[in-house]
């Protein structure tokens, strides 16, 4: 696999005359932690889809944990890529046990279908969830938690099957201020595993990087506005353009933040 998880190639994805994804291109390293910023609407969404092998791209090529999509078999490579964001948390039955939904994506499944799981699977469940700060929460049905302990226990869920590639789209989006900060130091661990997989992690907001993240993909409109090493791609000038207005960025150790310039 020579150490990349995603490369992607003049990848356009086209709906009717509408252009979602122009002329991406990306490549992410196994050691690597990204965030992808952009306003609403940008194609942030879709491209991670793509990158989930959720959606096909229109034209370009799409290759993940070193396979090329068009010659690959998708069910293989699905299981070892963990997705959570709210195309996940639409599709779970508010009735869902949240210890079941997480056991079960180790089969690549949204729900326990009355499969046995072992006692390796459910100490694995109920450590994740621990280690999310969600361990109590365990027996509760999905649809009687708050967002931020939704978010939460949809992150342990991707981390269950052990994937090679874990992808997040907004998982800061709708919690408080304590919620936010508790869920970037989480991320901001996972980064700094050196077992934990390459991260790609979808927000709106800079204050969102979380801490030892290395890169950024900034998209607008579809198109790739700038994507390398945060340091280089974090200036004014690309976050201007990216959303549209005059921006002031700063940095305070490993955190960021803009506001209008
Ligand atoms: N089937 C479709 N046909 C036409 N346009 C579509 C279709 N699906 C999505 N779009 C458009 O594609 C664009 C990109 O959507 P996407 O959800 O990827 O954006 P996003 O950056 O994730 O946005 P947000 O931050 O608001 O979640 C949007 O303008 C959306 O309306």
């Amino acid at each position: 696999m020579d150490g990349q998880v995603l490369r992607m190639s003049g990848v356009m994805v086209r709906r009717g005359d509408a252009e979602l994804l122009r002329d991406v291109e990306w490549t992410v390293e196994e050691d690597e932690r990204w965030v992808v910023l952009g306003p609403n609407g940008a194609g942030k969404t879709t491209l991670l889809s793509v990158a989930a092998t959720q959606t096909a791209a229109t034209s370009g090529e799409v290759s993940v944990l070193g396979e090329p999509l068009a010659a690959a078999d998708i069910g293989e490579l699905r299981p070892l890529i963990g997705f959570a964001g709210a195309a996940v948390a639409n599709r779970v039955p508010d009735s869902s046990v949240v210890l079941d939904l997480v056991i079960s994506a180790s089969y690549g499944y949204l729900g326990r279908f009355g499969e046995e799981y072992g006692t390796p699977d459910l100490s694995r469940a109920r450590a994740l969830l621990t280690a999310w700060g969600v361990g109590a929460l365990a027996e509760r049905r999905f649809g009687s938690l708050s967002e931020g302990e939704r978010k939460r226990v949809l992150i342990a869920r991707s981390l269950m099957a052990d994937p090679e590639l874990l992808l997040l789209d907004e998982p800061a989006a709708g919690l408080d201020l304590g919620g936010r900060e508790d869920l970037l130091r989480r991320l901001a661990n996972l980064a700094g595993d050196i077992d934990a997989p390459a991260l790609v992690v979808v927000s709106h907001h800079v204050e969102e990087i979380p801490p030892g993240f290395t890169h950024g993909l900034l998209i607008r409109e579809g198109a790739v506005v700038a994507a390398g090493p945060l340091e280089q791609v974090m200036t004014g000038e690309n976050l201007g353009e990216t959303f549209g207005l005059p921006v002031k960025v700063e940095r305070a150790g490993e955190r960021w933040s803009a506001r209008s310039a």
